[in-house]
């Protein structure tokens, strides 16, 4: 048994806050709000992320983030890529040990242009670091609570700690694979939700099918030519990190990514749908950095240019639609080395 703490009490971390206290770890989740902690340990619900859910008993709670960083072994952190400096910042002053860090977010920060491993290892203090590792995949949280069967992807340069993680949250409906591809991982994982976005958004304008189709498979091309570039294994973008996440986000309707697309393309502003949704949207900021990572590498990165210029510019959907659409001919497959 593990003493694991969880950072962050929204739907994901609830979820896997829940799968490792069904493994029989020792788990706390840390929460910055004291009545989610009361509820979580007095109910044993989390109304708010997980309305159906009733979490098991031995999943205790915190809002007291020195108790979270003396408790844990490993700690997995589960907020949203805007607030993880200022998380690393309240749990540096209280770190006192060795800790294996697991990151579960899926984004990538706008203007610095790091991944989340990199801000952690620039955010925590090394002496307190035993190890970055990312847990990612096609994982709505709505499903794993419910126990239906869920693969992802433990993935660390250290591959004994990319075990490890397996190890703690490998069970019979939540299979674990690991993977060395740190940079593969991250880019697929945080760039799917751009493309959950721009689906959502052929979703709202009615478009179809065969339009989804084609968001995902170009969608891929157009994330595993900058993941490639940025230096990931080209067979990583095709797992679960990559085309996996890629196809549950964008035909999922529990993808908050999806679903603010949709708002979208039926016509509603970004701040009305952001205030709606309650939840992270991981994708609209991640936008802005796929569209500056594009820049910065020299990758053709024509989904993502176009889901800009609609989040950020004011081009309406169908305008940005027509202008893919109407871009000069291209060879599919030769595309993809450039
Ligand atoms: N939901 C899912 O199925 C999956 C999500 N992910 C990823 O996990 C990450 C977290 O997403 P998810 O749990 O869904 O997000 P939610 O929006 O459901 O929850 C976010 C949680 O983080 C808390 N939070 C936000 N800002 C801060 C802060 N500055 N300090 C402390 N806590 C903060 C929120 O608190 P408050 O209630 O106060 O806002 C809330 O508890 C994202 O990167 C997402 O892409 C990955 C796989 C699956
Ligand atoms: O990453 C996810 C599923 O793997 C969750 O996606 P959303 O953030 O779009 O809900």
């Amino acid at each position: 048994m593990e003493k694991v703490c969880v950072l962050g009490a929204g739907s994901w971390g609830t979820a896997l806050a829940m799968v490792l206290a069904e493994n029989g770890h020792d788990t706390l989740v840390w929460t910055h709000r004291a009545e989610q902690a009361e509820e979580i340990n007095s109910l044993h619900t989390n109304k708010k992320y997980l309305p159906d859910t009733v979490l098991p008993t031995n999943l205790h709670a915190t809002s007291d983030i020195a108790k979270a960083a003396a408790h844990a072994e490993t700690i997995v952190i589960a907020v949203p890529t805007k607030a993880i400096r200022e998380v690393c910042e309240k749990l540096t002053v209280e770190l006192t040990r060795k800790v294996l860090f697991v990151h579960v977010s899926k984004g990538i920060e706008p203007d610095s242009l790091k991944r989340i491993s990199e801000i952690l290892a620039e955010s925590l203090p090394p002496e307190y670091v035993e190890e970055i590792v990312v847990l990612s995949g096609p994982s709505h949280a709505e499903e794993v609570v419910l126990h239906h069967p869920t693969t992802v992807t433990a993935a660390c340069a250290n591959i004994d700690a990319a075990e490890k993680v397996q190890d703690l949250f490998m069970n019979q409906f939540f299979r674990v694979y690991t993977n060395e591809d740190v940079i593969g991982v991250e880019i697929g994982g945080a760039l799917k939700n751009v493309i959950a976005l721009a689906a959502g958004i052929t979703d709202g304008l009615n478009y179809g099918d065969n339009a989804k189709a084609a968001l995902i498979t170009r969608g891929l091309a157009e994330i595993s030519r900058l993941g490639v570039k940025m230096g990931g294994n080209p067979f990583t973008f095709s797992g679960l990190t990559g085309m996996g996440d890629l196809i549950v986000t964008c035909t999922s309707v529990h993808s908050r990514n999806w679903r603010a697309g949709h708002m979208l393309g039926q016509g509603m502003k970004l701040e009305e749908v952001l205030e709606q949704m309650g939840m992270v949207v991981e994708g609209v900021r991640t936008t802005k950095a796929a569209y500056q990572l594009a820049q910065k590498y020299n990758v053709a990165m024509p989904i993502s240019t176009e889901l800009y210029s609609v989040l950020f510019n004011d081009v309406e959907p169908k305008v940005a639609v027509d202008a893919l659409m109407m871009r000069m001919k291209k060879r599919e497959i030769d595309d993809m080395k450039h």
